[in-house]
């Protein structure tokens, strides 16, 4: 049984259809992408899994259990709008969180020590957290979330605020989390990170849920419309070719849009008839042409 499953699961706002019948499980050791543009469902969703507001139809299910307070202690959050008090000192901050989900002090303390020494900021330890950066901020806020070592974790754009090293030291973080046997909801706007993490996904759309599956699979379900191409000389006249909708020059290579598949060959036939090819690639989907695809042009 999985330690997540939502079946049918529905929450009105009044008149307004904030989630529309979702359905999906996680498994441990999962990390699963729930996507969405701005006002889809995706906050709504999460509360409701975190037991902090009530579906108003179907069933949530926490390693086959209804909601008990108790489940508090197995849950991680760390929500899209940070919480930490400025004044406050960061061990105080951090340990008190810990405390509420059932740590003793003491513990809590350790962990606190182990978690910074891992992120690197062993002094942030005695610091308030208005001394802190933002991006350092985050990684206090995503300590306060996993301290109590959670069996299910939610993570509401985790890696926001974040330098490129950070996002590194973050995702590598989650994926060893998830290598524990963790069961970790991501929610993310950021399609490369769900790229990079996610073996499985929900894409909702208005409240509805418009794809859902391994992203392997919805990927392979999408036709491939892009091709590179890099070539000895320019190649002339891709432009014209029929089925291609926009030809592109980037530094290394040519990026060709096509709409009908027999479009690549063609590429293909016109670059190797004027010079050398050293590379032609027919690229399937990106997560974000996928994204944009399902609900691009229509949303809130
Ligand atoms: N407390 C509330 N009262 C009334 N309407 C709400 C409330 N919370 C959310 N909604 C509405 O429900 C819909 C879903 O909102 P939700 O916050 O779940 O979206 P989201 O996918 O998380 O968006 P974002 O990417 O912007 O965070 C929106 O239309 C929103 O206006």
């Amino acid at each position: 049984m999985n330690p997540l499953q939502l079946q049918e699961v529905s929450k009105q706002y009044g008149e307004k259809t904030a989630v529309n019948r979702i359905d999906f499980e996680v498994k441990p050791g999962e990390i699963f992408g729930l996507l969405g543009a701005n006002g889809a469902g995706k906050t709504t969703t999460m509360r409701m899994v975190l037991g902090l507001i009530m579906p108003d139809s179907g069933t949530i299910r926490w390693k086959g259990k209804p909601y008990s307070t108790e489940l508090r202690r197995l849950m991680g959050y760390l929500p899209e709008e940070r919480g930490l008090y400025p004044k406050v000192k960061v061990s105080d901050q951090v340990t008190y969180f810990a405390e509420l989900r059932g740590m003793s002090r003491k513990a809590a303390e350790k962990s606190l020590r182990e978690w910074l020494d891992r992120f690197e900021v062993p002094d942030y330890y005695d610091k308030k957290v208005e001394e802190l950066s933002k991006g350092n901020q985050q990684k206090i806020q995503f300590i306060a979330a996993v301290i109590h070592d959670p069996e299910i974790l939610i993570l509401d754009e985790a890696f926001s605020g974040l330098d490129p090293v950070n996002v590194e030291l973050l995702k590598k973080t989650v994926l060893d989390l998830r290598n524990a046997g963790k069961t970790i909801l991501f929610s993310s706007h950021r399609m490369d990170h769900v790229e990079e993490l996610c073996e499985n996904i929900c894409i909702l759309h208005r409240s509805d849920t418009v794809l859902k599956g391994s992203l392997k699979s919805i990927k392979r379900s999408f036709p491939r419309e892009r091709v590179l191409l890099d070539t000895e000389r320019e190649v002339q006249g891709l432009d014209r070719i029929d089925g291609v909708t926009s030809v592109q020059k980037r530094e290394a290579w040519t990026e060709i849009r096509i709409f009908k598949p027999e479009a690549a060959q063609e590429i293909l036939k016109a670059a190797s008839s004027q010079t050398d090819v050293y590379r032609f690639q027919i690229m399937e989907p990106t997560l974000n042409d996928i994204f944009i695809k399902t609900v691009g042009g229509s949303h809130e």
